[in-house]
Formats: structure tokens, sequence, C-alpha cells
């Protein structure tokens, strides 16, 4: 279990990710429908400079990469003598449990691609294909004040001929001696069954994603669920990375532990009514921070909230700001299929952006507003 060492209100300093940015071929139904920039990193860049937090990352990929433009804030290592990582994935009616090949692989991240020099606020470690060795996570951890995990990044394995992704249980995976050094494990419903949530509780707190029906906390003091936001799902790629992104964003800029999974399943709902990663306005974003800046504890740093209560507790007037994001993500969400009709006309934009993506956009919702507890 982390100690607490400091008593300061947290300041949000620089965060380092750490994952491999990758190429995406996406298949709705057998069909190919789009060529993305992929990998968690990239999802998660997104949310985090949407949300203006400074960060770090470092990720590999080779000569071949295509993205170089849009990842130009946040460029990777270019390993001449490695390709970059590709996934093929399948989804739709036919695959209602999506179906992920790793078709090419790419370098392993290595401790010495993380700065010797400098210390960081928070970390996200987020590898999609096995790049992630526990040696680099273990130079993270000893590199960052606080860090996320997500742990496809820790039981991925790959098959030899085909590169189909598998599991093994994160006991067996290398990296379980260093969980109770890890702040957030993040796992999808699908992933959690390869691990022992009661026990892995008591080591760090685990949260599990539940799709489209939001997500649960298990802490060591606590447990709770946090209701989802609707969505009408075009491509589920992408969904845990930017929950990730949005959870740990809210914890760093000091919201409740509850706060922060309902904004975690905020940016995961808007992931899903999109291709690749997702386009944001940041004068729209702009609404969602204020809403943060009004949540936001005063004077009290997560870990320590984490050992007591009150952070797990279900917030006082968490319906409200859940209104206040039900009412920002329809704005969003409009702004998106404008821009999307916008760039659909205009395929300059498109090769701008760099996203070869066809994008198919979601209707706007009214949603009801649930109690945010999961409760009815
Ligand atoms: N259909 C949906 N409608 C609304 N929200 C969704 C939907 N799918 C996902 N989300 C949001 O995104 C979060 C993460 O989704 P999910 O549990 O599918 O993660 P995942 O399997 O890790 O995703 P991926 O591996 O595709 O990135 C959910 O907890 C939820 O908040
Ligand atoms: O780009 C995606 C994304 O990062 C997902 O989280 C991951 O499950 C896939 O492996 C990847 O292709």
């Amino acid at each position: 279990m982390v100690m607490v060492t400091d008593s300061k209100p947290i300041i949000p300093r620089r965060g380092l990710v750490v994952g491999n940015y990758c190429h995406d071929v996406l298949h709705r139904d057998g069909e190919a429908v789009a060529e993305t920039l992929g990998g968690a990193a990239s999802f998660i860049s997104v949310i985090l400079d949407a949300l203006t937090l400074p960060f770090h990352t470092v990720s590999r990929v080779g000569p071949d990469f295509a993205y170089a433009a849009a990842t130009s804030n946040h460029p990777p290592l270019i390993i001449p003598t490695s390709q970059t990582m590709l996934f093929h994935a399948h989804f739709g009616s036919v695959y209602p449990d999506r179906l992920l090949n790793r078709v090419r692989s790419c370098d392993s991240i290595l401790p010495s691609d993380l700065p010797d020099q400098t210390r960081f606020g928070f970390g996200l470690a987020v590898g999609v294909g096995g790049e992630i060795l526990p040696e680099t996570l273990e130079k993270m951890l000893s590199i960052c004040d606080h860090v996320f995990v997500d742990i496809q990044a820790l039981i991925r394995r790959f098959d030899n001929i085909n590169g189909r992704v598998s599991h093994v249980a994160l006991r067996d995976s290398g990296f379980f001696h260093l969980l109770p050094r890890v702040a957030f494990l993040k796992a999808s419903a699908d992933e959690a069954v390869f691990i022992d949530v009661e026990e892995v509780r008591k080591l760090c707190c685990v949260v599990v994603t539940h799709g489209k029906d939001g997500c649960e906390v298990f802490c060591p003091n606590g447990a709770f669920k946090v209701a989802p936001f609707v969505a009408d799902q075009v491509d589920p790629t992408g969904a845990g990375d930017c929950f990730l992104g949005g959870f740990a964003a809210g914890i760093v800029r000091g919201l409740a532990v509850p706060d922060a999974a309902l904004l975690g399943n905020f940016f995961g709902s808007i992931a899903v009514a999109q291709l690749g990663p997702p386009k944001l306005d940041f004068n729209l974003i702009q609404i969602v921070k204020d809403e943060m800046h009004k949540r936001k504890l005063q004077g009290i740093p997560f870990l320590e909230r984490r050992d007591e209560s009150p952070g797990f507790r279900k917030p006082p007037e968490q319906d409200q700001f859940y209104a206040s994001l039900v009412t920002a993500k329809a704005i969003i969400m409009c702004q998106i299929q404008e821009s999307g009709r916008n760039l659909l006309s205009s395929p300059k934009v498109l090769e701008q952006n760099n996203a070869k993506t066809i994008l198919s956009l979601t209707s706007v919702h009214e949603e009801p507003i649930p109690s945010v507890d999961g409760k009815p």
C-alpha cells in the first residue's frame, strides 16, 4: 500500500504517459471501416490535453508511423529497426465481444527510455501490446508520485501465429509484486476475471469498467458503482482509455474518487460515439473544466482521502455534477456532429487531422438522470 508522506494540497504537476502508439484497422461486422491512430497513449493524450494537464509521453513506433502530425505535441520515439504496432479490431453484431489481433508488434519500452532527472506528479502505464516490461513499470513507480495502470498493459498475451489477444492471470503476469506501489488499477469487466478483486483491492484501488453500464470502484475501505452516460456506440475502441484519461485527470485535479469515476464514464461515453481518438473542442471542454473546478476538494491529497472514508462516499450534490456533464455532453456531441459534416466535405482537413477515419457520428440523446451510485 502506498504510504502517505505529504499532507500538502495536490498540485497537478506534470504527468508521464507510457505506452506505444499504434495503427488500428477497425472492422465492423467483418468489413474494414477505418484506419486510425490507436494506442491508449493517443486516446489519453486527447483527454489530458483538452483538460490542460501537462504531461510527457514515452512511446515507441517504427519509421512507418503514419500519424506524426496528429502526435506532434507528444512525439513518439521512432526506432529505425522497429515497426509500428498494428492491431486489427473486429466489432459489431457479429462480434458482440470485440476481437483483437496484434498483427505487428513494436519494440518494448525500456526503463532507459524514461527521463532520469525528472520527477512526475502522476504516471499512466498504458501499454497495449506487451511493450511495458516489469522493470519499466518499476522505474515509473520510482519517478512518479502516483501511478495509474491499465491492466491491459500487464496481462495481454499474443498468439504467435495470428496475434490473437488473450490474457494471463495477473498473479502470473510478472507485475503482481508491484501492485502495492500502484495507486489505481483499471480493468474492463472482461479483464477483471483475471484478477481476484477482493485480494487486489487490499493492495491498490481497482476500477472495473462495465461498458454501457458505467463502472465500479473497489478500494480497501469501500466499493461503489458509478452511473453511465447514454451513448450511441459506433466503435468501442478506446472507451477504456478515455475513461482512464478522464478518471486520472479528475483525481489529479483534486476530485473525490466517485466524481473522478463519473468523469471517466463521461469521456468513455464520448469515445464510443466516434471512430478513433475523440475530437474535442477546447472551448466546449471549458464547461467541463469549470464543473471540475467547482467540485474540487480543497487541501486533501487523494492518497490520504483513499485511507479515509470521505473520498469514497457519494459526494454531496453529485447528481448536479452528473446533470451538468449531461448538458456539456449534448453540446459537445452536437459540435462533433457538425465538425464531422465539415470534415467529410473537406478531405484536406481529414488529412491534416491525420485521422484516416470514416467518420460516423451519433445523434444526441436527452438523458434521464439516474442516481450516481447506480441505484434506481
Ligand atoms: N455503449 C456505451 N455507452 C455509454 N458509455 C460507455 C459505453 N461503452 C463504454 N462506455 C464508457 O466507457 C467506459 C469503458 O468502457 P469499457 O468497459 O467497454 O472499457 P474497455 O473494454 O476497456 O474499452 P476498450 O478496450 O475498448 O478501450 C465504461 O465504464 C463507460 O463509462
Ligand atoms: O488503439 C486501441 C486502444 O488503445 C485499446 O485500448 C486497445 O484495446 C487496442 O489494443 C488498441 O488497438
